[in-house]
């Protein structure tokens, strides 16, 4: 069984998938991010799907890496017969979606074998395959795909699989293609998969150039990005959380969830973070995604929707899957949906703001959009919620959640002093801003051990409170700040690294387990540390969060200091996002240019 970080990303920005490090494409859902699986090995085992090129009785390849900056992935296998290197990459999308994987002889003349096992709906149907026009197609209900290589080698159907077994010598390479569609309409155009190679590379150096970071790391930071926009859809803007679902964030506990969906926090983040790294399309495209996603009566916004906006993602269990390590229920959907977080107000409204200030065209419903947000937090912001860790246990008054209602109505009273073109109750704002402030430091610090808390009133703690200074609302030196960063380092740190609360987990979070530690809020710490003069803690943190991404700089929700594992969705943007935005915060002054 493969460990969560032996797997890379490759996708198209319509949807992605996780390689092995033994070869085998186990995660792919077509044709979108939330689409249903047809490879999810990763969630089971090779009977729910998968796609492995390898030499013959090879286990591992001998290494891997993404080729310059871009998501293409070549791995290469060294045999006593000779090296061969497999390069996997989902090209650019014209119609339909193309999963091409490379097989190219380096050395020796090497024999190489492909299996695929395509089943569809989550690895749960098998479908029924033909030979057309020297290709295999696959088809099953509303899905089909189409096998074919160039030059064309022999394949033969066995245990419920597509086989093919070839050489290839120094030099030599054969192109497999793998093209989704739907059943019922005509094949898509065939692509040319080494002119698709040509262009891909291309698209993505061209990409990568306009990177504005030149600092240290700048590999790392140029990896992140790549991979948020990796996570972004094209066609409408929206960005993912992650491109899985059920990784588990406990090893073989039940904290599974589903991220193939548009947070508006994360997806605001990732915004904020593209941004500050100089690409400002991007966040065009997801400020119209957000106005198109969110119009309607303010009362209904959601905390997430799917990529095209969409509102409804129930959740459900896949009882056929075994689960990663065994770790259950696989959900699909997301409960958390229906949640009040009251944040992600704060969230938007601030990312807004930077997008006004990094020059983005001027939306009359972008100022329409903030005033009916406000106008619903004028009262809403008084109610307990589930706050951003989003918990199952009930509503509290989190007082990161309060904090973020403070930044949401800051920007506002910022935005009409500085345009007075804008129209809006200044002095009612500015009454708000100061009361919410008021509050917060009343009923959710405790004087005693000189720390915010989780909640009001309680005496728990929250890695959340970590970006009270860096959102504006204490300054970095105020003694209440420094004491909060210290209690959480004593009683949130975890080997170095942050857990997001200690409370007793059920009755918090009303889940059974525990959880590992939460890689953002390290990058969160890494960031107070820096602002409060602690740079020297703050550089050796980053450098040790750096070491934890995987072989080809990737890394998960959550780390298991105890058995050194990523654990929970893979790749995940909170955590690229924390490592985009403290490499710019550490170094970007010095060295951006
Ligand atoms: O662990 C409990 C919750 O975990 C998920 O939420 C987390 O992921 C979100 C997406 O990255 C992030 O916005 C949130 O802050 C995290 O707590 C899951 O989606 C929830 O359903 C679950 O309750």
């Amino acid at each position: 069984m493969l460990r969560i970080e032996d797997y890379a990303l490759i996708g198209d920005e319509q949807t992605a998938a996780l390689v092995g490090t033994d070869g085998s494409v186990d995660w792919l859902c077509l044709p979108r991010f939330d689409s249903a699986a047809c490879f999810a090995r990763l969630l089971g085992d090779e009977s729910n799907g998968h796609w492995r090129i390898a030499p013959p009785g090879q286990e591992r390849c001998a290494r891997r890496a993404y080729r310059e900056d871009s998501l293409i992935l070549d791995t290469v296998w060294e045999t006593p017969d000779g090296a061969v290197q497999v390069t996997d990459l989902m090209p650019q999308r014209h119609t339909a979606p193309d999963l091409v994987r490379i097989v190219q002889g380096l050395s020796g003349e090497v024999t190489v074998r492909s299996t695929l096992r395509l089943r569809f709906d989550y690895g749960s149907v098998v479908p029924w395959v033909r030979r057309e026009d020297g290709h295999r197609v696959a088809v099953a209900g509303p899905d089909s795909a189409w096998l074919r290589s160039v030059p064309e080698v022999h394949t033969w159907g066995e245990d419920l699989g597509t086989h093919s077994e070839f050489t290839v010598k120094k030099g030599e390479r054969v192109a497999f293609v793998l093209t989704w569609h739907p059943s019922h309409e005509p094949r898509p155009a065939l692509i040319d998969p080494y002119a698709s190679l040509r262009h891909s590379l291309k698209d993505w150096q061209a990409w990568a150039s306009r990177c504005r970071y030149r600092g240290p790391h700048r590999d790392m930071v140029i990896r992140s990005l790549i991979t948020l926009k990796a996570l972004t859809y094209r066609p409408t803007g929206g960005i993912v959380a992650a491109p899985t679902t059920s990784l588990p964030e406990e090893p073989g506990g039940v904290r599974n969830w589903d991220y193939r969906f548009c947070w508006l926090r994360d997806s605001t983040l990732t915004l904020t973070a593209l941004l500050a790294a100089g690409y400002v399309e991007e966040a065009e495209a997801w400020r119209n995604w957000l106005l198109r996603a969110v119009a309607g009566d303010p009362a209904d916004l959601q905390i997430m929707y799917g990529l095209a906006g969409e509102r409804r993602l129930p959740e459900f269990e896949l009882p056929w899957l075994a689960g990663f390590n065994g770790a259950t229920p696989v959900r699909v959907g997301n409960d958390a949906v229906k949640q009040l977080q009251l944040d992600v107000y704060g969230e938007v409204v601030d990312s807004l703001a930077l997008a006004r200030r990094a020059g983005l065209s001027a939306q009359p419903d972008v100022w329409a959009l903030q005033s009916v947000l406000l106008d619903f937090l004028r009262t809403a912001w008084r109610q307990p919620d589930e706050g951003l860790w989003e918990v199952r246990g009930g509503r509290r008054h989190f007082v990161h959640s309060k904090v973020m209602v403070w930044v949401a109505v800051d920007r506002l009273v910022r935005a009409l002093e500085e345009y007075p073109e804008l129209d809006g109750d200044l002095d009612g704002w500015r009454e708000l801003r100061d009361e919410v402030h008021r509050e917060v430091r009343e009923k959710g610090y405790d004087p005693e051990r000189n720390t915010f808390t989780q909640s009001y009133g309680s005496r728990e703690l929250d890695a959340a409170l970590l970006l009270i200074p860096r959102v504006g609302f204490l300054p970095p030196d105020d003694p209440r700040v420094l004491g909060t960063i210290d209690a959480i380092r004593t009683e949130l740190g975890q080997d170095g690294l942050v857990r997001r609360y200690t409370a007793d987990a059920a009755e918090l979070d009303g889940l059974p387990g525990q959880e590992g530690a939460f890689l953002a809020c390290a990058f969160w710490l890494v960031d107070a540390l820096h602002m409060t003069g602690r740079t020297q803690e703050a550089r050796e943190l980053f450098e040790r969060l750096l070491g934890l991404a995987n072989d080809v700089g990737l890394l998960a929700e959550e780390y298991d200091t105890v058995n050194g594992r990523l654990l929970g969705n893979f790749p995940q943007a909170f955590s690229h996002i924390g490592l985009v935005n403290s490499a710019l915060a550490l170094f970007g002054d010095e060295e951006a240019g």
